[in-house]
């Protein structure tokens, strides 16, 4: 298989409202892409078009080699793909080792390179530290740490984060979070992050996509797009 993830004339509406226009992408094994726009561009809308649990859509989709059409969401993440929601999900009262335990339950092919949770509390730290403590008394930059933990646990091979860096401060984003995502793409896995943080995202993609209200406006090299401060200024407002 060579590509991840393909998308082919994309089009998805919420009611009679069109969000997303004819999008056409592919993203091979292996590759770190970034998706930018501003709020409200639809990056979101896409992402949950790829697990069958946002807008209606039209076209093609092919997640790890099969088509998605009409495949309900459980089954789409058993071919190997996970989420890491906007807000980082919920888990209110477990422990952070209940939660983490819960996540690797999910029954994915046994693989070469299994995430265990030693190998998760060994790269990981601080969520060792903190495993006896309930997940709704963790910090922001914790839980979204514990979110990408989870996604790992489930032994998929394409992660989808959804705007990782929200709510955090640049501190914690700089030493927990971009450590800890520059590190996914070492071991092999594929990503596809949705960001509205402009310089993180580029620091950890080799290839950039920007949405513009539904519309891709670009799809390309990330370093060209940094050069780029008409379409920046035009798609992202800076
Ligand atoms: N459930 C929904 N019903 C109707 N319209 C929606 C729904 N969810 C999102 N929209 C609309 O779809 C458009 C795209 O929203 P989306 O959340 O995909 O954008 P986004 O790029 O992820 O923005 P943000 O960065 O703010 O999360 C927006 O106009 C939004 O108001």
């Amino acid at each position: 298989m060579k590509n991840a993830l393909s998308i082919s004339g994309l089009t998805a509406h919420y009611d009679r409202a069109d969000i997303l226009h004819d999008i056409n992408l592919s993203i091979p094994v292996g590759q770190s892409v970034a998706l930018l726009g501003r709020n409200g561009a639809g990056k979101t809308s896409l992402l949950n078009c790829l697990f069958n649990m946002g807008p209606m859509w039209q076209g093609q989709i092919e997640v790890l080699g099969q088509d998605i059409e009409g495949m309900p969401t459980y089954r789409i993440a058993l071919l190997g793909m996970a989420l890491v929601p906007q807000g980082r999900g919920r888990f209110p009262t477990l422990s952070v080792q209940e939660s983490l335990r819960l996540a690797g339950l999910a029954h994915r092919p046994q693989t070469k390179d299994r995430w265990t949770l030693e190998r998760i509390y060994d790269g990981m730290p601080r969520l060792y530290e903190r495993r006896q403590s309930s997940c709704s008394a963790l910090s922001g930059g914790e839980r979204q740490l514990l979110a990408l933990a989870r996604a790992l646990l489930t032994q998929s091979s394409l992660i989808i984060l959804d705007e990782p860096s929200e709510g955090l401060a640049p501190m914690t984003i700089q030493d927990t979070l971009l450590p800890q995502l520059q590190s996914l793409n070492q071991q092999g896995i594929t990503v596809l992050i949705a960001e509205q943080n402009l310089s993180l995202a580029l620091e950890l993609a080799d290839r950039a996509l920007l949405l513009g209200h539904g519309h891709l406006v670009y799809d390309g090299p990330a370093a060209q797009l940094r050069q780029d401060a008409a379409l920046l200024q035009r798609h992202l407002g800076l």
